[in-house]
């Protein structure tokens, strides 16, 4: 049976739903209505492959044009590394998953292509150090090594059982000679901060948070009153992640931070409190790479410059996807 099936089988969670519903009607306004028949209608959900250039698949690009899938990202973007392919269609749809087997590297990874925005709002050159605070299950750890090659990688993820997920990711999508430019550590990512201060120039922290899409389709109604009674305390986690991950930052380094729920409590709001509260950290433009992407994303109209907001549509059904950039311009 696919996934896609088995998707379609599940039922939505009532409670999720109208929690959501009053949620964002408020904050969204009419945009929600269409954002939420794509969220309850998982037939129309797309996917996209991220190619790994570590295990290049002959004809697998031809075979992916012939099944109608096209380029997700336009050559115009202001940072787009040759290496980094990624291939989309609108007709939903799944392409067959890869099995993990040992020794093999994978030819690519299916995702959600909204979630390569915060890694190419990141902007990584080769050489430098790189941090990706909360890293599992590693999809955006293996986009960032489409993109350069690290001068050193730390991959971060808290829970066990996910980092070793992350780890399995890593092996296998990256061959030897670089994996040794990764460490892999399970810290409380509050930590990392003060563990290594400006030791990093550029950290991704893709935040734990609640996660629309999965939540709306919740199999245990308690476990989801009780996620969304706790929700607001993932409003200050996100806040100390982001705090410790400026720590982490040099001066002149910059660090992205995305989530994948519409919740403004957990996108803007983190953001704005975080620059209220650090004086040596700059919003960054990022409106140049959304404006580039128009074709293939829909995003929330009025936000500020060095922040997005992925709606999913029909057709575009990409995203929930929040990103926002910011630079650490001095010490602390
Ligand atoms: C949105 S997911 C990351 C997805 C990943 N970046 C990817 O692209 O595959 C957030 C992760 O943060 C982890 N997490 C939760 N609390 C954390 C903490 N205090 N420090 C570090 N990671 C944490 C969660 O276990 C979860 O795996």
């Amino acid at each position: 049976i696919s996934l896609t099936l088995r998707k379609l089988q599940k039922q939505i969670c009532q409670v999720v739903l109208d929690h959501f519903e009053k949620q964002y009607t408020a904050e969204l306004g009419d945009a929600w209505s269409s954002v939420r028949d794509v969220l309850t209608s998982p037939w129309c959900w797309q996917h996209a492959l991220l190619l790994n250039r570590f295990s290049p698949s002959p004809g697998l690009e031809s075979s992916l044009a012939e099944q109608g899938y096209h380029p997700a990202f336009p050559a115009a973007l202001p940072y787009l590394p040759a290496a980094f392919r990624c291939y989309s269609r609108t007709a939903p749809g799944r392409f067959p998953a890869q099995k993990h087997q040992p020794g093999r590297l994978k030819g690519y990874y299916l995702l959600n292509a909204a979630s390569l925005l915060p890694v190419l709002a990141l902007e990584v050159r080769d050489g430098e150090d790189v941090l990706d605070l909360c890293a599992a299950p590693g999809g955006k750890s293996v986009a960032i090594l489409q993109c350069a090659c690290p001068g050193h990688f730390h991959c971060n993820e808290y829970d066990d059982m996910r980092s070793r997920w992350l780890e399995q990711t890593i092996e296998s999508f990256i061959p030897d000679p670089l994996v040794n430019l990764i460490t892999v550590s399970k810290l409380d990512g509050r930590q990392i901060g003060d563990l290594q201060p400006e030791f990093y120039d550029k950290v991704l922290v893709d935040a734990p948070c609640s996660n629309d899409r999965s939540w709306l389709f919740s199999a245990d109604p308690q476990q989801a009153v009780l996620r969304l009674m706790q929700r607001k305390e993932l409003s200050s986690l996100q806040f100390q992640l982001l705090r410790s991950a400026v720590k982490a930052l040099r001066p002149g380094g910059s660090l992205v931070y995305s989530t994948c729920t519409l919740s403004r409590a957990e996108n803007s709001d983190v953001i704005k409190l975080l620059l209220s509260s650090c004086s040596n950290v700059m919003p960054v433009d990022i409106s140049g790479m959304a404006r580039a992407v128009s074709q293939e994303f829909a995003f929330l109209s009025g936000t500020q410059q060095h922040e997005l907001l992925v709606l999913p549509e029909k057709g575009r059904a990409w995203g929930p996807m929040y990103v926002a950039k910011l630079k650490k311009v001095s010490s602390t």
